[in-house]
């Protein structure tokens, strides 16, 4: 079978992304600022300006109490579920189907005042690799979106601004198992997220105004989404 033409690219970008969100915010390097905090979760984000476009990277931690990454990433990558947890998605659908673990996303996100509205098309892979810290421990989960071409949707449509956007979340589980025993519940279990993502809005605007909508949106984001995947579980069989 002739392997899709993308094929290649989303396992190199994969293999960089998963190496990339393990390096801990210290081994990147100084730079990494921490701009949120919310119980568990950390944010950071780099101040990084291109052609005096804010391209901020950021980075946020966070650890979930009763949910697996395979839960995380799986609410995460299925389309079914994103209107429940993104709040800013005016509209959304899959463009392509390239295989059970790899879809093409258009996203046209609501406009936010005062940048002119946004839309994003990006292909998302769904991945579990093996846990080279414990080897019969629960595989490492991630889901990693990045920005591609599509015919049917050129980036010139005029009306919105076209943004780039490389995303990865890396979910590990942790379990805990009961001393006596006793099959593992979700008392047991917590998941450890990495969310990395760097975003060129494309247009321009105004740096003040990019650095405070993420500053308010992606804590919201990685809170909501969270929420809604101990939620979802909860009354589920777990999900290693
Ligand atoms: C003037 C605003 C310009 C930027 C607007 C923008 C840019 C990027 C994105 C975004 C953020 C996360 C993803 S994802 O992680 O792949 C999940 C699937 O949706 C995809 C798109 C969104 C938004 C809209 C505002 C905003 C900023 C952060 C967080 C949430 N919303």
């Amino acid at each position: 079978m002739v392997q899709h033409h993308l094929t290649a690219e989303v396992d190199a970008v994969v293999k960089q992304q998963v190496a990339m969100a393990r390096l801990g915010v210290g081994e990147c390097g100084t730079g990494w600022q921490l701009f949120a905090e919310d119980g568990e979760m950390r944010m950071y984000r780099r101040e990084q300006e291109v052609d005096g476009m804010v391209v901020d990277p950021l980075k946020a931690v966070h650890t979930v109490k009763g949910i697996t990454g395979h839960e995380v990433c799986h609410y995460f990558f299925s389309p079914q579920y994103r209107y429940d947890w993104e709040t800013t998605l005016e509209h959304m659908n899959v463009v392509e189907t390239i295989s059970e673990d790899t879809l093409v996303f258009y996203q046209l996100h609501k406009r936010i005042w005062p940048a002119s509205q946004r839309d994003v098309v990006f292909w998302s892979h769904i991945r579990h690799l093996p846990n080279d810290q414990d080897r019969d421990g629960p595989h490492i989960w991630t889901v990693v979106n990045q920005s591609t071409e599509h015919p049917e949707y050129p980036g010139c449509s005029g009306k919105t601004v076209r943004i780039y956007l490389t995303v990865c979340l890396l979910c590990q589980t942790i379990v805990n198992p009961p001393k006596d025993g006793a099959p593992i519940s979700r008392n047991d279990i917590s998941c450890k997220i990495t969310y990395c993502s760097v975003v060129n809005p494309g247009g321009w605007a105004p740096a003040s105004v990019l650095r405070a909508v993420y500053k308010r949106e992606y804590p919201k984001f990685l809170k909501r989404f969270t929420a809604y995947v101990i939620n979802q579980s909860k009354n589920k069989p777990i999900m290693f």
